[in-house]
């Protein structure tokens, strides 16, 4: 390894503490407001005993229903209570209530919305059933319900609540994850083996948690609002305690004679359920901005619960086999047909061909991370004789991460923005190693220096938005180095960094390579890359493969016209200051492509027999093969060279 770097922090541009506080304060001054509202209500239900004025209980029957006073600030109750010290007291019962709610709505809402989004499928379908059924049952009559069996408790009535609530809470935490789900840095923590559990623990809870956060905060303000509901109507009972609930129930009773009674109850109550409700608004303001890196959609492709492992072709020597594969979306338009390709143990293979050409699909296809409305839908991926696509998710998921491993285009999307580098790397670890905490970042170290990174105290303590897209990449290598692959799936690893950054990456994927034995797919478009790194290369056009070769015969006599001409608008091997010839017109897209040869509409050579009918992949020397009927009259007659 030569390459060394050192740490290129930027300075943050977000994050947690005072910048976050500042922030608030700047932009929400009401929720901030809020806030500080209840935690001095918290405060002084805590110090209650120390701010009332009286005993709660202590009754004075000489001012009974007495209005404000010097002696009681806030008047007197019909047994001569002092209303503020009840209410002080209040304070705790009724938080706890309303805690006692907010416990059980966000225990059953948020982990059942997370499954249901994450898992999909049958449990997904099970999950909203079930909770569209409970949203259409009336709470009130399920609450006076438990409440007539459990001696009017407030508590029992609160839990009740709580469940009645939690339906609506998954529903939204479901359609966050299901968001969240297909970002990149859940499909590379997929990729690099980390269990569904882990996932949907470490990375989706934290980016329900704004959404999650404002629906705590309404509930919150209705379970008060529905407490003092209940004592309004009498049908809790809190004992001698007083509760502001309870308060609302006493005043109630003499509601005609002495209204005010109501109010200090009321207000308190109406203040609380409105801070609730901005300190709510102000969490969705401020987490409404957050990053939502939705770069490619994902998700299981195969549903076969009783996956069959099927050990085929154990006589090739290909590490990964790829066999007539077929990628359809939707109602069954062909985005990929008949891909056939080979890579061998320690080789690397470029996959090319311009944009749409179907080259993403085949890699998630050999990953099992298609997204949700594709399909692979015949042929084989056989990973070291194992038949992946036979095998469905069960198979995929043991070799991901310690198989295959996966390096996407977009460094920084592949980053949880919520965890340090040192939190992934732990993870990914984790995953593969029984590891010690400390021999865990022994080995977290070791792997940031095999992609030469240096300074690695800073670079594990950093988050992604403090380090450079390069160092990104980097870490992301580090990933995907974590469960020792013995194949990497690099989809176009260098296109979003800058020119000398691409080069450094290519040449640390080169090195590592010649360290750790492991194979390259490299998608790209670049045939700069592909000189600079491949040994093969499988060229693709309209979702089929038209050529495949070493790339030095590549180079020198294409096989295919549309692998000719691409070589030939290549600026890096144009003569200098010549002018580059174009390849006109676009790639067909899915739905469209031609019967025959799918390139004949381009093709400067075509004649009836490229369009007659489907033409297979015809060998050309020993290890070449190309889908171009004409290919020896080509050679013969000059349109492609010898
Ligand atoms: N989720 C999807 N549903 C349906 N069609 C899709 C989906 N994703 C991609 N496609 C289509 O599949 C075809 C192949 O796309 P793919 O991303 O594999 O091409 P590519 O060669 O990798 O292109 P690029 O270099 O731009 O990534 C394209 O026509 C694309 O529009």
């Amino acid at each position: 390894m030569t390459t060394t770097l050192t740490m290129d922090v930027r300075p943050a541009s977000s994050g947690a503490g005072p910048h976050w506080l500042r922030r608030a304060l700047r932009h929400q001054p009401l929720g901030v407001a809020a806030v500080g509202y209840l935690i001095l209500l918290v405060l002084a239900g805590l110090l209650a005993p120390a701010l009332a004025p009286y005993d709660p209980q202590a009754q004075d029957l000489t001012t009974v229903l007495s209005g404000p006073s010097a002696a009681h600030w806030l008047g007197s109750d019909s047994l001569g209570r002092d209303v503020l010290s009840r209410l002080l007291y209040g304070i705790d019962p009724s938080l706890v209530n309303t805690v006692t709610a907010l416990v059980v709505f966000l225990a059953l809402g948020v982990p059942f919305g997370i499954l249901a989004g994450y898992r999909g499928g049958w449990i997904d379908a099970t999950i909203s059933r079930i909770a569209e059924l409970a949203l259409g049952i009336p709470a009130i009559i399920i609450v006076l319900v438990v409440l007539a069996v459990f001696s009017s408790s407030p508590t029992a009535a609160m839990v009740a609540l709580g469940v009645l609530g939690a339906p609506g809470l998954t529903r939204v935490t479901r359609g966050v994850t299901l968001v969240v789900r297909e970002e990149l840095f859940v499909t590379a923590a997929r990729v690099a083996g980390v269990r569904p559990w882990r996932i949907m623990s470490g990375h989706v809870l934290r980016r329900t948690l704004g959404p999650v956060l404002v629906q705590a905060s309404v509930f919150a303000g209705i379970s008060l609002a529905f407490q003092a509901a209940l004592a309004f109507l009498g049908v809790t009972s809190g004992g001698d305690r007083p509760s502001w609930g309870a308060m609302i129930g006493d005043a109630s009773t003499v509601i005609t004679t002495n209204p005010w009674l109501l109010v200090p109850p009321g207000l308190a109550i109406a203040f609380t359920v409105l801070a609730f409700g901005v300190l709510g608004d102000s969490i969705r303001d401020l987490t409404s901005g957050e990053p939502a890196t939705v770069t490619r959609r994902t998700a299981k492709q195969a549903r076969d619960p009783k996956p069959k492992l099927s050990i085929v072709d154990a006589t090739s020597d290909a590490l990964l086999n790829v066999r007539g594969l077929n990628v359809s979306a939707g109602a069954g338009t062909a985005l990929v047909s008949d891909a056939t390709f080979q890579v061998r143990a320690g080789e690397t293979v470029a996959l090319v061909g311009e944009s749409g050409c179907g080259k993403t699909m085949t890699a998630l296809a050999v990953l099992g991370l298609l997204p949700a409305a594709v399909r692979a839908d015949g042929g084989e991926v056989i990973f070291d004789s194992t038949d992946l696509v036979a095998g469905g998710p069960k198979a995929y998921r043991a070799v991901r991460g310690s198989g295959i491993a996966y390096i996407a285009q977009d460094a920084l999307g592949s980053l949880d923005p919520t965890h340090t580098i040192g939190s992934h790397l732990k993870e990914v670890i984790g995953c593969h190693d029984r590891l010690s905490a400390r021999d865990t970042r022994a080995r977290a170290v070791e792997l940031l220096n095999q992609v030469n990174l240096t300074d690695t105290d800073r670079v594990l303590a950093s988050y992604p938005h403090e380090i450079s897209g390069g160092m990104a990449q980097r870490v992301n290598i580090a990933l995907a180095l974590a469960g020792r692959p013995r194949l990497v799936i690099a989809d176009e690893p260098t296109t979003a960094l800058d020119v000398t950054v691409q080069a450094e990456i290519l040449r640390l994927l080169r090195e590592l390579q010649e360290d750790t034995g492991m194979a390259i797919l490299l998608i790209t478009h670049d045939w700069g890359v592909v000189a600079d790194i491949a040994d093969r290369a499988v060229v693709m056009y309209a979702g089929e493969v038209v050529e495949q070769s070493d790339v030095d015969t590549l180079f020198r006599a294409p096989r295919f016209p549309y692998s000719a001409a691409l070589l030939a608008a290549d600026p890096n091997s144009a003569p200098e200051g010549a002018r580059l010839p174009t390849l006109p017109g676009r790639v067909p897209p899915p739905g469209s492509w031609p019967s025959g040869c799918r390139f004949a509409a381009r093709c400067a050579h075509v004649r009836d027999v490229c369009t007659a009918g489907e033409v297979p992949l015809i060998p050309v020397g020993a290890h070449a093969a190309t889908r171009c009927v004409r290919v020896d009259d080509l050679v013969q007659e000059g349109a492609l060279p010898q």
